[in-house]
């Protein structure tokens, strides 16, 4: 199986290396639009095989898209990414034409592929990526609550003071410092709810660590995060080759689903060989379903801001 991934900085890159190491795709192809470094970062993964043990083919291409022909997902991680103080949303003026382009030329030499959206705002580029091509919801997959959901149980590990992986939550809404919806009122430890275990305000602060995750590490950082971004979109990547259908939450189009019409927002959806097998309806609250309508009113309103690009 072939994965291209547009974008070979430090996501992209990441998310290679992953596919690569764990063996996830035979092939997969890094392009950027910087001379030689797509390649560079494909030769520096490739003299990994021996010493981490893959055969996984790793190519780089400088902005030939035809070495990236016949792939089976393609993962799209070109952009900008934001500095300490900005908002994911200030990135849209520079990223959307980006995305629009990048789109239509992966469709030219892979017109059966899945495409996954990472560049942000990512709930905007998802839909953006929908609309300029035409393609089917199915085929169309925004990475944010993989991302989002993998943070909030770091945090409650934190919290809880036991293994994130005997933790279990999920993140739904937008990929947005605001618009990110924690549903701590679901999330687990070892099958009980960790409401057993923490108090409210506890619970509060976990879900607003959570929701500026990633503002906390571009502070950090002075740019945004690529080792749990690269991994949660290897994840995605992983589910839809391999046909696992995990329930992941993804952006998608929503038509009806979660009360909401025309936008691409993050809800639990099962991931297979198709991309979007289905979305699950988890029974929100009426709480819940407060935050969604606002998190759904708010990226409605930058993909407002597309009516430029989407001509
Ligand atoms: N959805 C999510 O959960 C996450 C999204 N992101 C977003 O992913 C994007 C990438 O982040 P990083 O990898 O940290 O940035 P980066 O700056 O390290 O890499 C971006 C790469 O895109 C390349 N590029 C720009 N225009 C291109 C084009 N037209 N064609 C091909 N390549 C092009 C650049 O040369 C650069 O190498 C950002 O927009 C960031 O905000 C980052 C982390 C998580
Ligand atoms: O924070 C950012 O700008 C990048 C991103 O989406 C994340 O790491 O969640």
């Amino acid at each position: 199986m072939k994965v291209t991934i547009v974008g070979a900085g430090n996501v992209g890159a990441t998310c290679a290396d992953v596919i690569s190491y764990r063996g996830i795709a035979s092939e997969v192809v890094l392009l950027d639009i910087k001379e030689g470094f797509a390649e560079g970062k494909a030769m520096d993964i490739s003299q990994c095989a021996t010493t981490t043990g893959f055969n996984t083919r790793v190519v780089g291409s400088t902005n030939d898209y035809t070495k990236t022909a016949g792939s089976d997902v393609v993962v799209i991680t070109s952009g900008i990414p934001r500095k300490p103080g900005m908002t994911r949303e200030e990135l849209i003026g520079i990223n959307a034409g980006i995305v629009k382009g990048v789109a239509e030329n992966v469709l030219k030499h892979s017109p059966d592929a899945i495409i996954v959206v990472v560049s942000n705002p990512m709930d905007t580029m998802t839909y953006l990526t929908l609309k300029a091509t035409g393609l089917p919801k199915n085929r169309i997959i925004g990475m944010g609550g993989a991302l989002d959901s993998s943070r909030f149980k770091y945090y409650l590990s934190k919290a809880l003071n036991k293994p994130s992986n005997d933790v279990d939550g999920m993140v739904i809404g937008g990929h947005g410092d605001t618009t990110m919806i924690p549903l701590t009122r679901l999330a687990s430890y070892c099958g009980t709810p960790v409401s057993t275990y923490l108090s409210q305000e506890e619970m509060d602060k976990v879900a607003a660590d959570t929701m500026v995750g990633g503002a906390t590490l571009t502070g950090l950082l002075g740019t945004s995060a690529w080792y749990a971004p690269g991994a949660s979109v290897a994840y995605l990547v992983d589910s839809i080759l391999n046909d696992q259908r995990k329930m992941i939450p993804c952006s998608v189009l929503l038509e009806g689903e979660y009360g909401q019409n025309d936008i691409c927002l993050g809800v639990p959806c099962i991931i297979g060989k198709n991309g979007i097998e289905s979305i699950v309806d988890v029974k929100l609250n009426d709480a819940e379903k407060a935050l969604f309508a606002k998190s759904a009113d708010a990226v409605r309103a930058m993909n407002g801001d597309l009516k430029s690009v989407l001509v």
